[in-house]
């Protein structure tokens, strides 16, 4: 009579689907379908590429969850406080290497071993048994420089590692040879004879007949869970093949029947196969119990496993620490890109235009007898004083020309107003001027007199064209243009022995109230510079880490070895603040003491600001990081994001300018406020106990919890 057994994992009616009912992207996976895992025992689960077996296995494991049915797993329910699952009671090997590329034989072994919370010198010698018995000679090799083969023979020792109660192992033969699949059998059936219960998917179905029970998954359904011998026997076939492939037809007769039934999972007949002939208890043989839990606890009480919190969180500093220090490209990245792209802010942005050239058409000099060199000749260009104290000054338009090549725009001369625009037509010059022919003269009667005629004022006036399509430099021109002007006329007023300010135009700027009257316009643009390249650089290289190692299965894997999500962001949170806080010293470095931004108030408090807004970037990663499930749609978004941020926020232009419901918008985005704060610390000695200052560190504060928050109650509440 056969032994019977408890079972390890008992999966009731367990309906499973992806998508949404009635969308085109709903698929059903399981359907109804029930398995029984007698423990001790090796179950090998079989089935076509894509029929569900690995979501059947996750769901054992506990990283999805049914839409329907019942799972146990070593007396508990998956995910149930206490159950050990995830976490220390499985050892899972998932079918991608889902091992950190940057992990050595040995780290990827440890890491597991210290997520268990396993001693240093119990690891040690776990990792000398498991490597001679893979024949991973090299333990200091990294993982992404072994071979595919290699690589899946690290993942299985990283499975066996915490010698766990029921091992999860799906497809961990593929790509090995024969004599070492072999091995790894025996092995396998070894830990089974010694009461470990073992789950193994393979598409080497000959391999199987090693198996206690085979399991044969097919839309949606376990059509056979016998031993190899009673499915031989039932088929009357000598391999196990000839047998699936007769169990599928016989199947595929009874198709239309089950068809039919879809809609109603409790009327879905029992599979075609008998179970009569099981070699281990099938569930008709508790039929003396009323429920599956009663199965489990009848048998035993469910153990209470205890996490160790501790040890998680070390195991996945340390593992961050490795693959970080062993990525050198990304940590130059992390610290030297802020510098990189601060130096050329710095040298390319907010400095005056120079070597800018307008065409002039001096008609005053140009008219006279000794044309254009009367303005090389200071001894043309004379000041009279008449009988009645009136100065007389000639060759003015010289003056201008003079005063206007001080302020850094120089001249190249024309004969005629229309050779002089078409030179601005042509794109060559960014401006052209012309000064009347008897310039001097109307000048002196204009001011003299006040109340003249329109000639007069035309003559006195100098004519400017400009190609406004350049908005900096006609800007700039302009206002180049007017300081010219008034440099002139005080220079002319003082020949003549007359107060300067007679024609200085009747505004008069005093010292202004903040900053200084020649600041530059890097000035104003720095704090914005500043905290963006802060933010977006956090949210890029937080989004990517994470991305990598949810694309990678590690983050999976790790998972269903008991490491919480949580856990896993509040390790990154802190090694990416370190990143953040110098990367926060590189930026204050360079822009106060580097390139002497204005600093009159506090640099800690600027450096706080900062620091923050690189938390809120990070925290901004996180957050795609968990709802993206690719680089490319995170990077887009990333990116997507950066322009509309950077055109609100008031750097390129003033939150004044923009309409008002957008005003409305830009002033609730991440660092819009905060770039002002930061502006009033830096050129206002702004202090915490400014409204604005502590608004920003409000705005800042409040992001990094909104943030936060949605990426916990999306791990929290996704549908797995
Ligand atoms: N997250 C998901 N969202 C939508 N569909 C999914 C998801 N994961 C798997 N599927 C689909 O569910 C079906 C079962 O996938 P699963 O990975 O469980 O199959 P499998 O039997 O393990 O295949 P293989 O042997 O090729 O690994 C497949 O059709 C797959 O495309």
């Amino acid at each position: 009579m056969e032994e019977r057994r408890p079972a390890a994992v008992l999966v009731e009616r367990a309906y499973k689907y992806y998508g949404r009912l009635n969308k085109p992207d709903y698929k059903s996976v399981l359907c109804h379908l029930d398995m029984t895992v007698d423990r001790g025992s090796i179950y090998g689960l079989l089935g076509a590429s894509g029929c569900g077996k690995t979501t059947l296995l996750s769901c054992i494991v506990g990283r999805r969850k049914l839409d329907s049915g019942d799972i146990w797993v070593l007396g508990g329910r998956p995910g149930e406080k206490g159950s050990g699952v995830p976490g220390p009671n499985i050892g899972y090997m998932p079918q991608e290497i889902a091992l950190v590329g940057e992990f050595t034989v040995r780290d990827a072994i440890f890491y597991f071993g210290r997520i268990y919370g396993m001693k240093a010198a119990k690891m040690q010698e776990r990792f000398d048994f498991l490597t001679s018995l893979l024949e991973l000679s090299d333990g200091g090799k990294l993982v992404k420089h072994l071979s595919g083969g290699q690589q899946r023979r690290v993942s299985l020792a990283a499975a066996l590692v915490h010698e766990p109660e029921l091992l999860i192992l799906d497809e961990p033969c593929v790509g090995l040879d024969p004599v070492l699949r072999e091995r790894i059998w025996e092995f396998l059936a070894g830990l089974a004879r010694g009461g470990t219960t073992v789950i193994i998917t393979t598409h080497y179905i000959d391999e199987t007949k090693q198996a206690h029970k085979i399991g044969l998954l097919r839309d949606g359904q376990l059509l056979a869970e016998q031993s190899p011998e009673q499915l031989l026997r039932q088929f009357s076939c000598d391999t196990l093949e000839d047998a699936f492939l007769k169990l599928a037809l016989r199947q595929h007769e009874y198709a239309p029947k089950r068809n039919t039934l879809k809609g109603s999972p409790d009327v879905i007949p029992e599979t075609s196969v008998s179970r009569q002939e099981s070699r281990f208890p099938s569930r008709e043989d508790f039929s003396g119990v009323t429920s599956s839990t009663d199965v489990l606890t009848k048998q035993e009480k469910p153990k209470k496993i205890k996490g160790k919190t501790r040890a998680r969180y070390k195991a996945v500093f340390i593992k961050n620490i490795q693959q970080f220090g062993r990525n050198p490209a990304g940590l130059l990245f992390a610290v030297l890109f802020p510098i990189v792209q601060a130096v050329a802010f710095f040298l390319a942005v907010g400095h005056d235009p120079r070597d800018l050239h307008v065409a002039v058409v001096n008609h005053e000099a140009g008219f006279s007898p000794w044309g254009l060199a009367a303005c090389k000749n200071s001894s043309l260009q004379q000041i009279t004083k008449t009988e009645n104290d009136n100065c007389e000054l000639s060759m003015l338009s010289c003056w201008f020309v003079e005063e206007m090549e001080k302020h850094d725009i120089y001249q190249i001369a024309y004969d005629s107003p229309e050779a002089a625009r078409a030179s601005v037509h042509a794109g060559r010059l960014y401006g052209a001027l012309v000064l009347p022919h008897n310039f001097s003269s109307a000048l002196a009667v204009r001011v003299r007199e006040g109340d003249v005629d329109d000639d007069t004022v035309r003559d006195s006036t100098i004519s400017v064209w400009i190609d406004q399509t350049n908005h900096q430099i006609s800007h700039f021109m302009k206002r180049k243009l007017h300081k010219t002007w008034e440099t002139f006329t005080a220079r002319a007023m003082r020949a003549c022995g007359r107060p300067e300010n007679m024609v200085r135009i009747p505004v008069n700027f005093a010292d202004p109230v903040y900053g200084s009257m020649d600041a530059q316009f890097v000035d104003f643009m720095a704090p914005g510079i500043m905290i963006t390249i802060i933010f977006f650089m956090s949210a890029l290289v937080t989004s990517t880490i994470m991305i990598s190692d949810r694309s990678e299965g590690v983050w999976e894997r790790s998972a269903v070895a008991g490491v919480r999500p949580q856990e896993m962001l509040n390790v990154h949170i802190v090694l990416q603040a370190s990143v953040i806080f110098i990367q926060t010293l590189e930026l204050i470095i360079l822009g106060f003491f580097g390139y002497d931004l204005p600093a009159k108030g506090s640099l800690f408090n600027a450096g706080t600001l900062l620091f923050l807004q690189g938390i809120s970037g990070m925290c901004y990663g996180f957050l795609l990081s968990i709802c993206c499930t690719s680089f490319t749609l995170a990077f887009f978004i990333v990116t997507g994001s950066f322009y509309p941020m950077i055109l609100l926020c008031g750097i390129l232009w003033p939150v004044e300018g923009m309409y008002q419901g957008v005003r409305a918008l830009a002033l609730t985005l991440p660092f819009t406020i905060p770039i002002k704060s930061l502006r009033d610390i830096m050129e206002k000695g702004a202090t915490m106990a400014d409204p604005i200052v502590y608004q920003g560190y409000l705005v800042t504060l409040a992001w990094i919890s909104f943030t936060l928050a949605m990426c916990y109650l999306r791990l929290r509440y996704q549908k797995l």
